[in-house]
């Protein structure tokens, strides 16, 4: 039994994001269409049988441990196994920008789940992560499934979908946005009409737009110049809350040539739409 495993965490982007109503406690019911990118952190896991307990090898800026989401899912899952266990130590490759509307943190907690279910030998089913996912953040189910799919609820209802694996031209604006002061921005739409789209979608995402963007554009500049820079070669959008944007090109070299031409000062990168997440691709194969 191998005692220790990297595996990836990759992004995820809202390929549209519709705010359809709220629900009682405030929360929004959304419906998004979710595909992964082939671009993301990476998270090893190690068991240190001769030492128990949990440990983060080296914490993330701004993050204190305990509330770290690889922490929190380890914690949650070996509260859930109620079963002694051996200890672990979890490295973060960090690459992905935090707070950005990629997921990051939530990839990072449903790799985590997944990897130690594996490692721990629990052999809890996908529907009992995923409800443990859920209590962590709105995205991790998603994750945990490992299916592209829309997503409706606060995003943990999943019907698996197959949107085109194009290539993105993904960019960061040099600033942070809060999910919950865009929620709470009193402009917000939220009440697009619900859609109707097949089981397996595989429509043109850019017909539909991404409710949070008017209230991201009148609030923060530089994401409204990125949006209206990216947009001169094609359909361009916030991806969750943003602050990330991202371009949609059918080829590597038509995103690339994209890439290279961005203003100086915006981070980013160039990544390929993937359906079927590069977590459970490297699972499979280990087993
Ligand atoms: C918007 C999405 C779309 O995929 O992604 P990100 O931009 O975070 O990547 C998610 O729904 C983000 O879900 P989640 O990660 O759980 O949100 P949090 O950051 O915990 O939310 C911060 C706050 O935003 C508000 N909130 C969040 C989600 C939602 N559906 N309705 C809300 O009203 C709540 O007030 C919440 O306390
Ligand atoms: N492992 C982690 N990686 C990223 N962010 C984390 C992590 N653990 C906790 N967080 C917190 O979660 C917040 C949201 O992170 P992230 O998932 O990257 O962005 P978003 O929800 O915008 O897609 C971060 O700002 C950070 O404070």
């Amino acid at each position: 039994m191998t005692s220790s495993i990297t595996l990836p965490a990759p992004a995820k982007l809202n390929l549209f994001l519709h705010i359809v109503g709220r629900r009682p406690d405030g929360y929004h019911e959304l419906q998004t269409l979710f595909q992964f990118l082939d671009h993301g952190d990476d998270i090893t896991l190690t068991l240190t049988p001769e030492r128990p307990g949990i440990r983060l090898t080296q914490a993330l800026d701004d993050v204190p441990d305990q509330d770290n989401l690889v922490v929190r899912a380890a914690e949650a899952l070996a509260k859930r196994a109620n079963t002694p266990l051996p200890g672990v130590d979890i490295s973060i490759t960090k690459r992905l920008p935090m707070g950005g509307g990629l997921g990051g943190g939530s990839s990072d907690a449903a790799t985590t789940l997944l990897g130690l279910n594996h490692l721990w030998q629990l052999d809890l089913d996908s529907d009992e992560l995923a409800q443990l996912g859920l209590t962590l953040g709105a995205d991790v189910p998603v994750f945990v499934r490992g299916h592209a799919a829309f997503g409706e609820g606060v995003g943990e209802k999943l019907t698996p979908a197959t949107p085109p694996e194009d290539w993105f031209v993904v960019l960061k604006p040099g600033c942070n946005i809060n999910t919950g002061k865009i929620f709470s921005d009193q402009g917000l739409t939220r009440n697009t009409p619900r859609i109707t789209i097949a089981p397996a979608f595989e429509g043109d995402a850019s017909r539909y737009r991404n409710d949070c963007e008017d209230a991201v554009r009148r609030l923060y500049p530089e994401v409204n110049q990125s949006l209206d820079w990216l947009a001169q070669f094609g359909p361009a959008r916030l991806t969750g809350t943003g602050a990330c944007i991202f371009g949609r090109f059918p080829t590597e070299s038509a995103a690339r040539i994209i890439w290279e031409s961005k203003p100086s000062g915006i981070t980013g990168f160039v990544a390929k739409g993937v359906n079927y997440s590069p977590l459970h691709k490297k699972l499979t194969e280990l087993k």
